[in-house]
């Protein structure tokens, strides 16, 4: 669906500003940036070792309700996240951001994944993010040369989603789930690069998703998108001998689960770090390496 050129500058200006249905105040102060949470706990990805020793019926029976109890922990979450108060949800969001936005393993990052935060979803905003990725900024000694910048796009109902790269934020168009993407081609008429095409690693993926916890688990939204993607892109950097990307959440305090609360399923792709807005919380060795926690 193509926007008209005004409806198109209010998602924008929506998406640029804070997805609060009523204008905040001015913000209180936020937390002290870049805290280190508590220590993480050993990193724990899910295990196969159950699948492995299940009988076929038995499987089933148990990803039924692993299903379940994910389908009933989104719910919980979603309603968690509809009763939070704009006014919060805002400061968590500038938090969050300027943590992101003041670390070093963000500012060293040359190539991005990041999602564009959909308000109707009440996800963590990351419009300074994408700004401050497209600016091609110069002169802190950091970053002299500018980021790629790979989003979203869903291609199909079967799972498939791919990233492309984009150099503005006005190339966006909204999806059937009202989720800005881009199209396949730019506004000149070029093929956007495909990540999984693209002849360099990218270091740094900044994710969505329902609820997290400290162990590295992530309930997504139910598509399979995210999980079939990073399966994909992290067997294509390991056939590469490309280094890893980090993979780092981006959570509301409501979002953090207790550890247990997430039932996984082997196809769960474990994350590296949590950024919430008191913190970063490292989970795997790759995040206490490249982080410098
Ligand atoms: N900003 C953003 N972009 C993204 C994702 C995402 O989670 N966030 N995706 C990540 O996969 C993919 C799109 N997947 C999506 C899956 C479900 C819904 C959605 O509207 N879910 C509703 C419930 C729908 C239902 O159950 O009927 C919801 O969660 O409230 C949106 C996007 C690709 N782009
Ligand atoms: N690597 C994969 N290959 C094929 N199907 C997958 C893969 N990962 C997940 N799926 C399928 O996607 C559907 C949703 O999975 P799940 O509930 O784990 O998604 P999610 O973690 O909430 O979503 P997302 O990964 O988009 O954030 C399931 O039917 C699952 O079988």
């Amino acid at each position: 669906m193509r926007l008209s050129r005004q409806v198109k500058q209010r998602v924008l200006a929506a998406l640029m500003n804070q997805p609060c249905t009523r204008p905040s105040p001015a913000p209180a102060p936020a937390p002290a940036p870049t805290t280190l949470l508590s220590r993480p706990p050993p990193y724990a990805p899910p295990s196969t070792v159950t699948f492995s020793t299940m009988n076929k019926n038995t499987e089933q029976e148990h990803l039924d309700a692993v299903f379940k109890q994910k389908r009933a922990l989104r719910s919980r979450v979603r309603k968690a996240l509809k009763a939070m108060e704009p006014d919060l949800r805002s400061q968590e969001d500038n938090a969050i951001q300027r943590i992101i936005l003041e670390s070093p393993w963000f500012k060293s990052s040359r190539r991005l994944c990041a999602y564009i935060c959909c308000s109707a979803l009440r996800e963590v905003d990351t419009s300074k993010l994408l700004s401050e990725t497209l600016s091609n900024p110069t002169g802190d000694g950091h970053t002299q040369r500018g980021k790629i910048l790979y989003v979203p796009r869903v291609e199909d109902k079967n799972c498939h989603m791919r990233m492309l790269r984009i150099s503005c934020i006005d190339d966006l168009v909204a999806n059937s789930m009202d989720i800005l993407e881009p199209a396949p081609v730019d506004g000149d008429g070029n093929v956007r690069e495909d990540v999984m095409l693209a002849n360099e690693p990218v270091d740094l993926f900044l994710l969505p998703g329902l609820a997290f916890d400290r162990s590295g688990r992530r309930l997504g939204r139910g598509g399979g998108y995210y999980d079939t993607f990073l399966k994909k892109y992290l067997e294509l950097a390991k056939a590469r001998d490309w280094k890893q990307p980090l993979l780092v959440v981006l959570s509301y305090s409501v979002q953090i689960m207790d550890e247990g609360v997430i039932a996984v399923t082997p196809n769960d792709i474990p994350v590296d770090a949590l950024v919430s807005p008191i913190g970063v919380i490292p989970i795997s060795q790759t995040a206490l390496d490249r982080m410098k926690l």
